[in-house]
């Protein structure tokens, strides 16, 4: 088959995709009323959605801000560019002279996907559980129903598993919306990781099977070479229901609250320039994300009463909405040169073969999501046991900040940075390790600026206020130093690139000192923004939400999406949100009284 054809593929199967995702409800045929409401078609809306709507009796409105997926979203070698689309919230943090220091504006980029779909189609789709004593731990801070052994069972409803190394069944589900699979393509380097990673000791494991420590090819939420949004696998299968309406390009504004009764009478949204108002006859479910979620239940009058008062909100339930924020980061930047033509070149892999390979048969390079390709997961506290609970995930990528400029934009970091230390090896092969800390204690908080649902909030992410989140990524340098010192990446030819970040000069390079200044010029976030409105029980004084993710002091009002994790897992965010998403549907449907499997 030639490109040509494959370019007619690319350009029908976008179309089928068009037709496949549920269709823009217009303002004119969307009802007053609906039993339920989702704000946000993200991650968890879209499975809140699907699962709600299984009651044929109940109609459910989903409400999306951004604007449809299309077929180029789901090329995975693209992911670096969908940050650069209307598609993105395009965040970012507040300066504070300890972090981001490398970055323009000393500001960490923050991006949040803004489509049908959310952050689930502008993520990595790195598919990680998170370790068991995660949610025993959940479950031990007074969250009934979230110990390891309820959740399990979730985790195998929501997977279509079809890894093809050994695993142990019992950990995994065959028959769910979400497939999982591994990259049809691997680079050279890849290989040479996780041989350098076993040379070294670590054990090859299924990192979402009864323990979490070793090295793996990355686990996908990736089906058959394309993205699995959560769209994809959750609102594409069930776009036929009557009783489900999605509205897309439409902002909620605000949750309508009886300040009498603190009783949810449904939302008030944007859409096509006009305010509609809808209710809700039993409840209003907030999936808007770690950022949207909390701001929009501040400008709905439920968030720490002496913030709120001071921006004119009038205060409907007094609770630590914002804080608790928390996230993954890792020293970005950690470049390794190798003496093999053998990276993910932006300027080499799109040829005209890959490009075939990709349209036509969804095979090659190009199915690699954003160059990422191997993981590490490590427990400092106990290095030798194999079932550890771990601090560190090593993150590799078969190319580096020069293999594509996507990469530099993305981060946000200086010229001066970038010309200094990069652009002299622009025309060499390399690849990069993300040491991400995957246990942080810092924690910030997120604030609204003032009370137009427009303004994006003050965020304060407060990276490395605890000096021990400093000492475990250092420790994590020095882990990939070791793995890559291995015979299989030495024989690449694997050396750490060693110009210095101009800043960080006068501290001999590789030393400790060295790597911390580099940790804070060059902080990377992992994306992995949650904990904002935060589940716990009454005697939580931090809690925003219940254990059945019901928001204290307000009736028929949940959140149901990243920001209610209560502790960062030791897991990209993705999967735990599906979990999230699955068990609160299944909570709604118990506390209406319509049985769940
Ligand atoms: C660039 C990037 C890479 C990532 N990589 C990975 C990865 O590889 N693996 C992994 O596990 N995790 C990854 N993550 C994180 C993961 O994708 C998120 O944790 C997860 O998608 C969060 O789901 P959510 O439902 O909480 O929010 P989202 O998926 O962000 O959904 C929120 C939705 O609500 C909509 N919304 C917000 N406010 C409103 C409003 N007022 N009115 C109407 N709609 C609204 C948004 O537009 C959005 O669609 C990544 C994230 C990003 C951004």
């Amino acid at each position: 088959q030639s490109l040509f054809d494959g370019v007619i593929k690319l350009i029908q199967d976008g179309q089928e995709q068009l037709e496949t995702e549920p269709p823009d409800m217009p303002p004119k045929l969307l009802h007053k009323e609906y039993d339920f409401i989702i704000v946000g078609a993200g991650t968890a809306g879209c499975v809140v959605a699907n699962r709600l709507s299984e009651n044929p009796n109940w109609s459910v409105l989903l409400i999306e801000a951004g604007r449809p997926e299309n077929y180029m979203m789901d090329f995975p070698i693209l992911a670096n560019y969908l940050q650069f689309t209307e598609s993105n919230w395009r965040y970012q943090t507040e300066p504070n002279g300890k972090a981001c220091l490398g970055f323009d504006g000393q500001r960490c980029n923050w991006p949040r996907g803004k489509v049908v779909g959310g952050s689930s189609v502008l993520n990595y789709m790195i598919y990680t559980r998170g370790n068991r004593r995660d949610f025993d731990n959940w479950a031990a801070m007074g969250n009934v129903g979230w110990s390891y052994k309820d959740v399990l069972p979730y985790f195998r409803k929501i997977e279509n598993f079809s890894i093809p190394t050994p695993h142990d069944q019992r950990y995994h589900g065959y028959d769910g919306y979400l497939d999982v699979s591994y990259a049809p393509y691997r680079t050279k380097i890849a290989d040479a990781i996780v041989n350098s990673s076993q040379q070294y000791g670590i054990p090859y494991t299924d990192y979402n099977g009864p323990t979490q420590i070793g090295v793996s090819y990355l686990q996908l939420t990736l089906n058959e070479g394309v993205r699995e949004s959560s769209s994809r696998a959750y609102l594409h299968p069930i776009r036929t229901r009557p009783n489900l309406h999605l509205s897309k390009y439409s902002m909620v504004k605000r949750i309508i609250i009886d300040p009498a009764t603190k009783k949810v009478q449904g939302i008030e949204m944007q859409k096509n320039g006009q305010t509609h108002i809808i209710r809700a006859r039993k409840e209003v479910v907030v999936s808007a994300g770690a950022i949207n979620s909390p701001q929009l239940l501040m400008l709905s009058g439920i968030g720490p009463s002496k913030h709120l008062k001071q921006l004119g909100i009038p205060v409907l339930s007094n609770l630590r909405v914002g804080f608790n924020l928390m996230d993954h980061i890792a020293i970005g930047g950690l470049t390794f040169l190798i003496n093999e033509p053998v990276s993910l070149k932006t300027e080499k892999i799109m040829n005209l073969k890959n490009l075939k390979d990709y349209l036509n048969r969804r095979q090659g390079p190009l199915t690699i999501p954003g160059g990422c390709e191997v993981l590490v997961f490590h427990d400092f506290d106990h290095p030798n046991d194999p079932d550890g609970y771990p601090d560190m995930e090593l993150l590799f990528q078969g190319g580096s900040i020069v293999s594509d400029i996507s990469l530099r934009k993305d981060f946000g970091i200086t010229d001066e940075i970038y010309n200094a230390v990069y652009k002299p090896i622009e025309s060499k092969d390399s690849f990069m390790v993300f040491p991400m800390l995957l246990r942080p204690k810092s924690k910030g908080r997120l604030m609204l600026k003032n009370a137009n649902y427009k303004t994006k909030p003050f965020i304060f992410p407060n990276y490395f206020a605890d000096p021990k989140d400093m000492e475990t990524m250092i420790k994590g340098v020095r882990l990939v130093l070791n793995i890559t010192s291995e015979p299989a990446l030495q024989a690449l030819g694997a050396k750490l690139h060693n110009i210095p970040i101009p800043q960080c000069a006068d501290r001999p390079f590789g030393s400790d000192a060295y790597f911390e200044c580099m940790a804070r010029h060059f902080t990377f976030t992992i994306y992995h923004q949650s904990g904002t409105c935060k589940m716990g029980p009454k005697t939580d004084k931090r809690a925003v939400v219940d254990p059945r993710l019901k928001v204290y002091g307000i009736q028929g009002l949940r959140v149901m999406d990243a920001s209610v994790i209560p502790e960062i897992p030791a897991a990209h965010t993705n999967a735990p949100t599906f979990l999230i998403a699955e068990k609160g549907s299944d909570m709604i449907k118990q506390d209406w009284g319509f049985k769940t499997q």
